[in-house]
């Protein structure tokens, strides 16, 4: 008797909890101005989460420094203007070669020469290893806390551009132990093993083990 009691409290109390949290929790807004990033994100996230999701496509500044750095800075202003929990994404593409560059600042380089650019820039280089890297940080909107980074880093290549266009250095990013690019794989292949998939997993885990608390 006494321990049907103290499961069922047990269990009352979870529930309880869970209600208490599902009526006051205010949605955690992602903040990124691009669509693929979200698309991706979202798939990746799955509808499981325990937490409402909500995007913002506030174009926040592009930070110079550290990936880590990077990051924080991102989260921090995108709080100061959601004014509520907040989720920011920052993406690097980093060649061994290159001591980690371009990194942070792909985007510039991307934009400047595209993936032919990307490819050329390591001719002179026997290595053509790079790693991906997402970096998604949390900010739970409370002033003083503090942000949470979860990364995601796939290994791989670069390679002459393959496949289609429609998202950033992906003709020329081939992960290792594929011989397609991740523009060529299907969505569901790249959304299994990239970058972002290992982040996101990351930050799924910390949100399902807080909601279980
Ligand atoms: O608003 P935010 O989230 O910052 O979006 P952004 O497009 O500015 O993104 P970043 O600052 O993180 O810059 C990363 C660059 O890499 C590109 N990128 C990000 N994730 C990618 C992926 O999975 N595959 C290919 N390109 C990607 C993206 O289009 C940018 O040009
Ligand atoms: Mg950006």
């Amino acid at each position: 008797m006494q321990r049907t009691l103290s499961t069922g409290v047990k269990v009352y109390s979870r529930i309880y909890k869970r209600y208490i949290m599902a009526s006051t929790k205010q949605p955690i807004t992602l903040v990124t101005g691009n669509k693929k990033k979200l698309e991706e994100f979202v798939a990746i996230l799955g509808k499981d989460f325990p937490y409402e999701v909500i995007s913002n496509d506030v174009d926040l500044p592009e930070y110079q420094g550290e990936p880590d750095e990077v990051a924080r800075s991102k989260c921090e202003l995108a709080r100061s203007q959601i004014k509520g929990p907040v989720i920011t994404e920052d993406t690097c593409l980093c060649f061994n070669a290159l001591g980690g560059m371009p990194g942070p600042y792909i985007k510039w380089f991307l934009a400047k020469i595209g993936p032919e650019g990307l490819h050329k820039m390591l001719k002179g280089f026997e290595d053509k290893t790079a790693y991906a890297l997402c970096t998604l940080a949390y900010h739970s909107g409370v002033e003083g806390s503090e942000v949470i980074l979860f990364r995601g880093q796939t290994d791989g290549q670069i390679v002459s551009p393959k496949g289609p266009r429609d998202f950033g250095w992906d003709p020329c990013f081939q992960p290792d132990k594929f011989t397609q690019t991740y523009a060529e794989m299907p969505k569901d292949v790249k959304n299994t093993i990239s970058h972002r998939h290992k982040a996101v997993t990351a930050l799924r885990e910390h949100f399902i083990k807080l909601a279980k608390s």
